[in-house]
Parts: structure tokens; C-alpha cells; sequence
């Protein structure tokens, strides 16, 4: 039972699972400890529990709460970013529950996706840089291609029938939670969509102004509303996650194993995003420019962020 278990922990947790529709918890693991740290931006949308996995312990968060009652507009994600972060994490595998935008990606299928195209409607909180102080960090890629790689290197893991492994895919990112009209549908293909859904954006932005590791695995449970079968509604979309939950336990299993090899560990602990974000900020606001308050904030992320 959660509430029997420690709300500390003292070791480093340096790897996260972000957990989405269908997919509120990771079952088979063992848990350590849950925690629920309040940060300057607030609580995050689940505790986090601390589970152990052949002796390397992971984060788990759940995106939409615990009884999925954040809309995607809702979720917290400032405050699930900067939670992870301070607790050491730096290197986070999220997943998602998508609508297919191409005929060859079939319900069941796994994406790892290398590009996004940002369709949400500036209603989100995106930045952890504003109020006194300004930060433009380098989104060219939205994912971070050593760890897709070592996701791609997994796929045998995930043994379901015949479901596949996408190596790369364009996700759209909509703003929701209304599913999308036809002719959007339609529109995203014309672009070469691959994948939508409605939460990869702010997440990797965030995750990567927090200069963390960062890739969505997209696991598609319909045809959206292009297609000639059914359109996409919530009963469709839970049905496929039930029976996409046990491959994602699988990938998760064997990309942690992979992780924490030693050949890893720099990656794990994201070295070469490290000094990116400082970068970013401190050239920007000139310090008698910078909110002592918004320079406090950023302290929660970076420790020493202001020590040189
Ligand atoms: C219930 S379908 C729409 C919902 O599913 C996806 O959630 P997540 O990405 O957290 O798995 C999508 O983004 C929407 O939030
Ligand atoms: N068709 C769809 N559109 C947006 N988000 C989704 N998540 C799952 N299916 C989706």
C-alpha cells in the first residue's frame, strides 16, 4: 500500500517514467518509497512513486493524477518537471496514448517520434524563464536522439502480437480536449504527421529548458477521424491502452536495463545538455533586470544556477 511506504528517499533517482492515459501506474515493479514534493510551481499532478527495477530505482509519475483528472491543458507540468529535477532525475521516458495519422502505424503500435509540430493554443504555462528573467533554449530537436536510440534497441522487448516499433514519426501536438475535426485530420496528414496527441507540449520543452534527457514513446490507439474505420473516442482509446500496458511495462523493463550500464551513465545524467540553460538565461537578462523571485525559482532546478 502507498501509504505504508517511506516519503523519503535518500538515494539518487536519476530516470523517470511519465505515465499518460492509461497507463497511471507500473505494475511488477517494487516500490520503495512515494513522494510528493511541493515546488515553487506547485504540487505535481501524482505523487511520484520510487520503485525499484533489478536494483536501480526509477520515478514514476502519473501525468493526468491519479484518477486522470487533469485535462491535458491542466496537468501541472511545470511543477512535475522541476519535482523530478530536484529530486535528480535527468533522464525521463514519457509516454503517450496517440491517434495514427498514417495507415502503416496500426492501433498497438509503438512510435518513438524525432519531431513535433506545436498545435496547442499558448493557454499552457511553457517556460520556467518569465516575470524578471528570459531564457530561449534550442528546440531544433524536441526529443534526444541517444536515448531514442537505446529505445529502438529495445523493441524486441515488447512481444505483443504483431505490434510494431516505429523508429521516427512527426507527433502533432493539439490543444484539446475536443478530438480534432476532419478536415484538421486531414490537414496534419498533408503535412506528414504521423502521430497526434495532446500532451507532449510543454512537457519536452519544459524538460528541456530543465536540461534533461528527454523522449516520448507514442503508443497508438486509433485512426483518429481520417480513416474509413471508426472515429476515435475515450472507449476506444482505453481499450488499446489495456492491451498497450503490457508491452510498455516490457520497454520499460528492458531500456532501464540498457540505462544503467556504465557505457550510459553520462547520458543518464544528461552531460551533454549540462551549461546549455545558463547559456540560455544569463545572456539574456542583464542582472539588474533579473527578478530576485524568478532567480529563486530557478534556483529549485539549478542549485548554483547564480553561483558564478
Ligand atoms: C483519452 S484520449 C486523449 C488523451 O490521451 C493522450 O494522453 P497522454 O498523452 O497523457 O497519454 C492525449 O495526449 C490526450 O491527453
Ligand atoms: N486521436 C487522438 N487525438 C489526440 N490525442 C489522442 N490520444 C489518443 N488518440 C488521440
Amino acid at each position: 500500500m502507498a501509504s505504508e511506504l517511506p516519503t523519503t528517499f535518500d538515494k539518487p533517482v536519476h530516470i523517470a517514467v511519465i505515465g499518460g492515459t492509461g497507463l497511471r501506474s507500473l505494475p511488477g515493479y517494487t516500490p520503495l518509497a512515494v513522494l510528493n514534493p511541493e515546488t515553487p510551481w506547485g504540487f505535481p499532478s501524482s505523487p511520484i512513486h520510487i520503485l525499484s527495477h533489478n536494483g536501480v530505482p526509477i520515478a514514476f509519475l502519473a501525468r493526468h493524477g491519479v484518477h486522470h483528472q487533469f485535462a491535458p491543458h491542466e496537468v501541472p507540468v511545470r511543477a512535475n518537471i522541476a519535482a523530478l529535477r530536484h529530486m535528480g532525475v535527468r533522464c525521463v521516458i514519457a509516454f503517450s496514448a496517440v491517434g495514427s495519422l498514417q495507415e502503416d502505424i496500426r492501433p498497438m503500435d509503438f512510435v518513438v517520434p524525432d519531431q513535433i509540430i506545436d498545435r496547442t493554443k499558448g493557454i499552457r504555462p511553457f517556460t520556467f524563464f518569465e516575470g524578471g528573467l528570459v531564457g530561449h533554449v534550442g528546440f531544433a530537436d524536441p526529443f534526444d536522439h541517444k536515448i531514442a536510440s537505446v529505445v529502438k534497441e529495445c523493441a524486441s522487448a515488447m512481444g505483443g502480437e504483431g505490434s510494431k516499433l516505429h523508429e521516427k514519426g512527426l507527433m502533432i501536438c493539439m490543444e484539446g480536449p475536443q478530438f480534432s475535426t476532419r478536415a484538421e485530420s486531414n490537414l496534419y496528414r498533408t503535412w506528414g504527421g504521423s502521430v497526434i496527441n495532446m500532451s507532449a507540449l510543454p512537457e519536452a520543452k519544459l524538460a528541456r529548458e530543465a536540461e534533461m534527457v528527454y523522449q516520448m514513446i507514442c503508443m497508438a490507439t486509433d485512426y483518429d477521424c481520417w480513416h474509413s474505420t471508426e472515429d476515435v473516442d475515450v472507449a476506444m482509446v482505453l481499450e488499446y491502452m489495456t492491451k498497450n500496458g503490457e508491452n510498455a511495462k516490457h520497454l520499460v523493463g528492458a531500456v532501464v536495463d540498457k540505462l544503467a550500464r556504465e557505457e550510459h551513465s553520462d547520458m543518464v545524467l544528461g552531460k551533454h545538455w549540462e551549461g546549455e540553460t545558463a547559456k540560455a538565461v544569463k545572456f539574456m537578462t542583464k542582472p539588474e533586470g533579473r527578478s530576485p523571485d524568478a532567480m529563486k525559482k530557478v534556483e529549485y532546478l539549478f542549485p548554483d544556477f547564480w553561483k558564478d
